[in-house]
This record gives C-alpha cells, structure tokens and sequence, in this order.
C-alpha cells in the first residue's frame, strides 16, 4: 500500500541537503509510492501547494488519505523515471495555456517548438490581423466626414503609410512573442527547438532538418499534440505568395490590390474586406455556400451584410467555388478565377482580378508526428480523434493512454481561446481531476467594423433542438439603437438577440452585431459556462451608460413561465423592482 509522511508546515519547512527541490516525474508503481516530506530548499506557500498537488497526482491514495487543506510538504523521491511531467509539442496559445497551467499544478514542464513561439495566433492570426484591423478601423473613421461632421468634428484629408500600417502589425507580434517566451522562462519551462514526432506514447524525438546540433530525445509522463493548424488551399489554386495569397501573406500587407477577391466568406474573408475597404480596396467574394457568411446565424449575417458590405465597395457571387486560379503579374497582367457552379460543377463565369485571396478554412498540422507509432490514425482532413477529456482516440477508438490532443489540430473549435481552455481541461484530466470543457460556452468574434460575436447557438440550431426535445422556444432581441453609449458614439446600429428555453429560463445563444460586441458577448458565454439561467441574471445591475446596457435589456426582455415569475424568486422576496419588457 502506498505510504505518505506528511509534515505540517506553518511556516518554512525543515529542509535537509539538497538545493533544489525538483519535483521530477517520479512515476513509481503505485503500491510502492513514497512521498518523502523532507524538503531540500524553502518554499513559500504557492511552492508548498504545488508540491502538495503533485504528490497528490503521484498517488491518489494520498490525495484522499491526507487532508488537502493540512499544508503538507512533499518532495519527490530520486529516481524520476521520465524527464518530464509533461511535454507539450507545439507552443501556440494552446501550447502556452497548458504549460502555464501545468506548471501551477506543480508539473515539471518542457515545449518544442518547431517553428515560432506564439505559433499561428501570435505570429499570422489573432495578433497582427487585430493590428491591421485597429489601424484600417481608424482609418475608415476619420475618413468618414459625415459621421465626424455629425459630432462636430472636421478632419482635413486623411492618409496614411501602408508600409507603417504594416509595421504597426509586426511590432506587435514580436512584442507579444517576446512576452509569451519571457512567461515560460520565468516559470521554469523547457522550451526545446525542432520539429517533434512521437516514438511511443512517453518518448519524443524532436530536431529540425539538416541540424545536427539542434534536437534530441526527452520523456514524459503525459504528452499533449498541440501543433495547431495552416491555411487550406482548395485544389487547382496555386499560391504564389504574391498574387494568390493566404493569410499568412496578407497579414505583411507588403502592397494593396486595388480589386481583390476573397475566395470564403469566413471570419478571414471578412475581416481582411474590412482592412482592404478601409485602405481603399475593392473587394470581391467567392462563396461557395448558397448565402454570404453561412457560419453565422442567418438574422445576425443579413445585418452584417448590411452593416459590413452593403456600403463598402464590396460584392459577391455565392454557390460558386474557384475550380482554377491563374497568378498574375501585379500592375501588368491580372489574376484569372474561373468560377464554377457548386451544385451543377459547371464553369459560370471568370474573373480577372488584381490579387486572390484564399480563405477556406484552415488544415490540421500533424504531419510526421509519426501517430502511427502510438496507434493513431488521423480523420481524412487530418485532425486528430480526442475523446471529450482531450484524451486522444487511437484507431480502435480506445483513449491512448497519456496522450492529449489540444487546439486546432483536433479540430473541434478553431479559436485561440479554445486551444487554450482545451489545454487546461487536458492538464485537469491528466491530474485525475475529470474535466470536460463546454464548448457550446465558448464565445466567438469577427473583429469586423462593428464587430460581430456569439455564444451558443444559432436561432435555425435552436429552432430545431426546440422541434426535437418539445421545449417553447424564446427569442428576445434588442437594438444599439436606444443604448446611450452607443448613441453618443453615433454607432447606433446594431442587434442582440439571445435564444433561451422559456420553461427553464436556460440559455442556449446569444449574438451580437454592434459596438464592441466581442467585449460585450462575455456575459452571455459566462452565464452559459455556470448554467445560470435567464432568471439568475435577470436583476444583475449594468452600469449607466455603457453597452452593457444592451445585454442588460436583452435579458429583462426575456420572459420565462413558470417558475421566474413566482413570488419565491430571490429577487422578488428582496423587493426588487420588476423590469419593464422591452
Ligand atoms: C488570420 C487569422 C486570424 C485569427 N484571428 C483569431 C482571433 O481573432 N481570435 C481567435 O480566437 N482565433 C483567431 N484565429 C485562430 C487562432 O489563431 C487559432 O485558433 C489558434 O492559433 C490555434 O492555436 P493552437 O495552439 O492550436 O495552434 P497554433 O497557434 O497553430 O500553434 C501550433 C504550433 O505548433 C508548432 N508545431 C506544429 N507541428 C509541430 C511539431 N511536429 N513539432 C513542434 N512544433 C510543431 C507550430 O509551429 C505552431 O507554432 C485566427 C487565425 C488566423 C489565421
Ligand atoms: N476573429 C476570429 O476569431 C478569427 C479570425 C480569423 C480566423 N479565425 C479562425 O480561423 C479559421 C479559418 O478561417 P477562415 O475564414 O479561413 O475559415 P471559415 O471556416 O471561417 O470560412 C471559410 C469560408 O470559405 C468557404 N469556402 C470553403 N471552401 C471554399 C471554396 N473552395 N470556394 C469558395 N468558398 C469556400 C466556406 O463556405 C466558408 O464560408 C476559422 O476556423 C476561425 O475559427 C478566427
């Protein structure tokens, strides 16, 4: 049976020979687990807990059989049988989300990273595409002499250096990756170069082609895929970076086409039109869905289309896909796109354009991670089979031990926060701490003049769940339009709309176009993730003026029956004012 000697430690504990207290991945057989509590060096409290917790993940036996709450020091016993506690391939924001996680957890942790810190988000994503969407933003403002006129505002001409636009982009991310490995040192993760693949599920060989000086082998009790994702290029498009390009180019903004078109609809395809309209572009999109922005609810895309390419020098063709794509010659010879009928395959029209944007979506990155040695096949698009803990499935569908898949390579939910939250469930689950992250609660947002946002589900979505599960269905909507934040700002068009079970008051979708609405969609993502209901935050106060006030609305405009009303409501026992319906 395991044995465990804990020492109360009020204060510093008594510390024997050793410098370092290294709580190395001691992964003894559990009926022989040890925890020594003599400690080599001081530790403070948050050390204190952390050894704790690891010797509580060593042996459960421990964790039930010493009290938590009794501050026990605990020093892992020589002889680690892994390098690691935990190896995480690939450092993205799913990457990083883990590692910081882990190490709080007191794991002993070490990153390879085969490419860039920060990975996609930090490098080609989230980061610079925000940058160029903050500085095209302004510049569609102050060039709107109307909207300035209308607060008494008068701006001369208005120009701007695409060159310094760009940099604006760059800077950031490389302040931002600074950061990112600047937070991994200080906690003490190993951050390994190369390119990794597995050996077996505990093994990991990682290098870079043609270096013999960089690379090696390491260990670890668990090990996390996070290797993230890179553009999908549709077959017949050849990217030459130039002409025909991806985001990963675009984001250089090294020249702006005077006509450009986006192959995707999507969160890219959109919000690339709002940089390249603001800079003085035109822009052309090539949908293959039947509507424009099929991702988004239908009521909340035909606003967006008014709000963000009705207006603008934009247009589209939908059903349509580029079956072929011819480079050009930039001032010289233009981009051709033959465009071809989604449903009946048949050639319909060809574009001559100045540059081709693809946004098709994004492809897993797992190649040559050598799955086959731990017995994973990956899906056809390559996205790896994860369980609802992140476990990763092998080929018999049965979980591979100590292995977690985070972020974009498993496909799930393609957002930065996503890999992230995905990372710190998988460390949960590997500590014996049963997690299963709720990705319905996970907000989204297109950083789009307005910005766009939602949690949940789409009104079509719950209109179908109501049919199937027989739940009446509410659907309560507000507008920018009588908020006085919004209207001081002169940005009073805009909507929210939350569906929700009128017989339980639960939530199941909110969506926002307007002001800030990526700030602004977080109380409805965090009701949903703690299950509070239309009747829990119904009498929440929002302050006065804010765009707060928009949600505050949308949720004292639902009405639930029974049992919010009733007498027995919190609220009403504590007299508070009942809410005028909008
Ligand atoms: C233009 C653009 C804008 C975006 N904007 C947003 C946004 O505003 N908000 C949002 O939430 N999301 C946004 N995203 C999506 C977001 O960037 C991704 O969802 C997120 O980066 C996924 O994180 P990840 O950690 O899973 O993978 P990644 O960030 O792709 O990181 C994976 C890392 O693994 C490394 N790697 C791969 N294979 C190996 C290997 N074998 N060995 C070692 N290392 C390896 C890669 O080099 C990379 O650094 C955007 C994406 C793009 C392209
Ligand atoms: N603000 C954000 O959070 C943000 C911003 C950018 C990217 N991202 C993430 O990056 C990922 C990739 O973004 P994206 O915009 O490339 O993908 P997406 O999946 O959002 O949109 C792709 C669009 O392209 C269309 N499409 C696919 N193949 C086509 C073809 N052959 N011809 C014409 N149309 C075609 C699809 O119907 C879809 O509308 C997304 O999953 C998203 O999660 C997020």
């Amino acid at each position: 049976m395991a044995s465990f000697t804990a020492h109360s430690t009020k204060a510093q504990a008594s510390l024997a020979s050793s410098q370092q207290a290294k709580l190395v991945s001691a992964r003894p057989q559990r009926s022989t687990v040890r925890c020594n509590a003599s400690l080599p060096v001081s530790l403070d409290s948050r050390q204190l807990n952390q050894a704790v917790n690891r010797c509580i993940r060593v042996s459960r036996h421990v964790a039930t059989r010493s009290s938590r709450g009794q501050r026990c020091a605990v020093v892992a016993m020589a002889g680690a049988k892994y390098d690691y506690d935990l190896v995480i391939i690939g450092c993205g924001v799913g990457g990083h989300g883990a590692a910081l996680h882990a190490v709080e957890q007191g794991m002993k942790v070490a990153v390879i990273e085969g490419h860039d810190i920060g990975g996609t988000c930090v490098n080609r994503g989230c980061v610079p595409s925000k940058a160029l969407l903050a500085a095209s933003g302004r510049i569609r403002d102050m060039k709107n002499e109307m909207h300035m006129k209308s607060m008494g505002i008068q701006v001369g001409s208005v120009s701007f250096d695409r060159a310094g636009v760009a940099a604006h982009a760059t800077q950031l991310a490389s302040a931002i990756q600074g950061n990112l490995k600047r937070s991994l040192e200080a906690l003490g993760v190993d951050i390994l170069i190369g390119q990794a693949k597995f050996v077996d599920n505990h093994t990991i060989k990682y290098g870079l082609p043609g270096r013999v000086d960089v690379g090696g082998q390491v260990t670890a009790k668990d090990v996390i895929i996070a290797t993230g994702s890179v553009p999908f290029v549709p077959p017949g498009i050849p990217i030459d970076g130039k002409t025909v390009f991806t985001s990963d180019h675009a984001l250089k903004l090294e020249w702006l086409p005077n006509w450009v078109a986006i192959i995707g609809s999507g969160y890219i395809g959109l919000e690339f039109s709002d940089v390249y309209t603001a800079l003085g572009c035109e822009v052309t999109f090539i949908e293959a869905m039947d509507k424009i922005m099929p991702g988004f609810d239908t009521e909340i895309a035909r606003m967006a289309e008014r709000l963000l390419i009705k207006g603008r020098p934009i247009d589209y063709h939908t059903g349509v896909i580029a079956t072929k794509v011819t480079p050009g010659v930039p001032g010289v010879k233009p981009v051709e796109i033959e465009l071809t009928d989604f449903k009946t395959k048949k050639v319909v029209d060809t574009l001559e354009v100045d540059a081709c944007m693809v946004a098709t979506g994004r492809a897993p990155y797992t190649n040559g991670l050598n799955l086959g040695s731990i017995g994973v096949e990956t899906d056809r698009r390559g996205f790896v089979p994860v369980s609802e803990k992140m476990e990763v499935l092998g080929s018999d569908g049965k979980v591979v031990p100590n292995v977690y898949c985070i972020g974009d390579a498993n496909g799930k939910y393609m957002l930065a926060h996503a890999a992230s939250a995905q990372g710190i469930s998988a460390v949960e689950n590997m500590l014996g701490r049963p997690n299963v992250l709720n990705h319905l609660s996970i907000p989204a947002a297109c950083f789009t003049h307005p910005e766009v946002s939602f949690v949940g589900v789409t009104q079509e979505k719950a209109e179908e769940m109501a049919k199937e599960q027989g739940f009446p269905l509410g659907v309560a909507k507000t507008s920018f339009k009588a908020n006085s934040k919004a209207l001081a700002e002169k940005e009073g068009e805009g909507m929210a709309k939350m569906l929700y079970r009128k017989d339980t008051g639960e939530i199941l979708g909110v969506h926002i176009i307007g002001l800030h609405a990526a700030d602004l969609i977080h109380e409805a993502s965090n009701a949903i993730a703690t299950k509070q209901t239309v009747q829990d935050i119904k009498f929440a106060v929002h302050a006065h003026p804010t765009l707060s006030e928009v949600l505050d609305e949308l949720i004292k405009s639902a009405h639930v029956n029974p049992p919010s009303s009733s007498s027995n409501s919190s609220a009403a026992k504590a007299g508070a004012k009942q809410p005028v319906a909008a």
